[in-house]
């Protein structure tokens, strides 16, 4: 039996998993690499070890699981979204690091183009808002602040790409310069309605349009990996921003359906099908996936930037536990929160706030409190910004969730899901896969290869668990209440 081998490039750790058709994990390999955070507010990655790392767990896994290269029928991609690589075209070399999607560095920009009236087209056209997390403002810096990228961006010299375009560039020996269209809704100059990249932003930004990468469906024909890497010419055949990938991965294809992925932020995207819903509230409309020869799907989205990432601080920052696991039994020796709330701003907020200002806050702090109150303080913020998200989209959606279903490494936390089914008085549901992000690429290159069906994939969805909530309603209310006080604490803190 064919496999499919998904590369999933994150934004601490490149992994590939190798699935079978049947979407069972043979085998998988992760290695992560390092983080640079060259100010406060920004942060980077060197292109090349994203590179290398990908490169190499896509090698020890086919060592491990024993294969054949040539049993593998395709590769999908996945991968960390709106992160920006610039390299020369000729020789792959990267005029820069990768500013990564957390970074914050175009803050300003953002607001001078805000300033000049522009937030409604940019809004219209793209479904983001001018915030630094997208990709257009970090490409703009590069093109400013690099001495010569300008000049020899316009004579063609240079190639953009977020984190798939690169890995395809090196994956095919430098021969493919392409992206998918799920990863181009991020960058802020793509248009929702053409599906192409937009003119008017694209002059707006001084971005010149020689970069760019062609742009293609997720599920389709990218090119053939080079024979030297993995020792067969694997074709690959799906490419899809991580997040859009986990909604495919958990089979969510009907309009209504969403979920919720734990891992370093937090992102909930329910499927809006054929068409964009314009979010009242702060959310991103996006596209989803585009099956070749078919229509586009778009999804709505709410992106919370921290999330797991705040159980890495309780571990490297506070050192009050040894493994992000450790979290859980910490958080269990106390019935609640004992009144602390912790809002982790630590890169401003994203959905529904959007304040890169904000920083992280710890409220309510008394002689009582201990490190299991802030485990737990820790815990109740992941699960209440996905409230605030959920609640922003069931209001611009129309619509009640009738359950949400669960990804991502810190949905394994028990208490986590439980208090988050209780605090949004909604079902959480999670497959007994919950690595869907990497098998929501392997799906796609499925499909692009041929050898998978949608309705396959939606029959391979299964329950592991299933959390009911159990809060009293009035109960419910007080700690949301105290969330949302200690958010207004937690905003406008840096001064611009
Ligand atoms: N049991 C757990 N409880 C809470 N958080 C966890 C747990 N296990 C892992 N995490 C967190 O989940 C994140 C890793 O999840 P993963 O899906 O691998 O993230 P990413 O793809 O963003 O790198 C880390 O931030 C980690 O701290
Ligand atoms: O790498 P992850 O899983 O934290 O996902 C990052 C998102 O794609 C950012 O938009």
């Amino acid at each position: 039996m064919p496999y499919l081998l998904a590369l999933d490039q994150g934004t601490t750790s490149s992994r590939a998993i190798l699935f079978d058709l049947d979407g069972k994990v043979v085998a998988i390999e992760q290695k992560e690499f390092t983080q640079i955070y060259p100010q406060p507010g920004w942060v980077e990655h060197n292109p090349l070890e994203i590179w290398l790392t990908q490169l190499e767990t896509a090698q020890k896994v086919i060592q491990k699981a024993q294969i054949e290269p040539a049993e593998i029928a395709a590769m999908g991609i996945t991968n960390q979204r709106e992160t920006v690589v610039l390299w020369e075209r000729a020789t792959g070399q990267p005029v820069h690091n990768a500013i990564v999607w957390q970074d914050r560095r175009t803050a300003a920009l953002c607001d001078e183009l805000r300033a000049r009236g522009y937030e409604p087209l940019f809004r219209q056209k793209t479904g983001l808002l001018l915030d630094p997390y997208f990709s257009a403002t970090k490409l703009a810096w590069l093109l400013d602040h690099v001495p010569g990228v300008r000049e020899r961006a316009g004579k063609g010299e240079l190639a953009f790409g977020t984190v798939d375009s690169w890995l395809i560039y090196n994956l095919t020996g430098g021969k493919v310069h392409a992206t998918d269209v799920s990863n181009a809704s991020r960058t802020l100059l793509f248009n929702l309605e053409t599906l192409q990249w937009d003119d008017h932003l694209l002059g707006i930004l001084g971005i010149p349009k020689s970069v760019l990468p062609q742009v293609k469906p997720s599920a389709a024909h990218y090119g053939t990996v080079k024979a030297e890497w993995l020792g067969a010419e694997i074709p690959i055949a799906g490419v899809a921003g991580d997040q859009q990938a986990a909604l495919f991965g958990q089979a969510c294809f009907e309009p209504g359906m969403a979920k919720n992925t734990y891992g370093t932020g937090c992102f909930l995207l329910m499927n809006t099908g054929r068409k964009r819903v314009e979010s009242a509230r702060g959310l991103l409309s996006t596209v989803a996936w585009q099956l070749e020869g078919r229509p586009a799907e778009y999804a709505l989205e709410g992106s919370v930037f921290i999330a797991g990432a705040v159980v890495q601080w309780l571990r490297d920052g506070l050192g009050i536990i040894h493994n992000s696991a450790d979290v859980e039994a910490l958080a269990a020796t106390v019935p609640d929160n004992g009144g602390v709330y912790l809002v982790p701003a630590f890169v401003g907020l994203g959905a529904p706030h959007w304040d890169p200002y904000a920083r992280g806050t710890i409220v309510g702090i008394t002689r009582g409190t201990t490190k299991a109150h802030l485990a737990r303080a820790a815990l109740e913020a992941i699960a209440y910004q996905s409230k605030d998200v959920l609640k922003a989209m069931e209001a611009d959606a129309r619509l009640r969730l009738a359950e949400l279903r669960v990804d991502g490494g810190a949905s394994r936390n028990d208490l986590l899901m439980q208090f988050q089914a209780d605090i949004l008085g909604t079902p959480v549901v999670r497959p007994k896969v919950t690595e869907t992000t990497a098998l929501g690429a392997a799906y796609l290159a499925g499909i692009g290869a041929g050898v998978l069906s949608e309705e396959q994939i939606r029959a391979r969805w299964a329950l592991e668990h299933r959390f009911e909530p159990g809060m009293a309603e009035a109960q419910r209310t007080a700690h949301y209440r105290g969330w949302a006080r200690a958010v207004e604490r937690a905003k406008s803190w840096v001064e611009p």
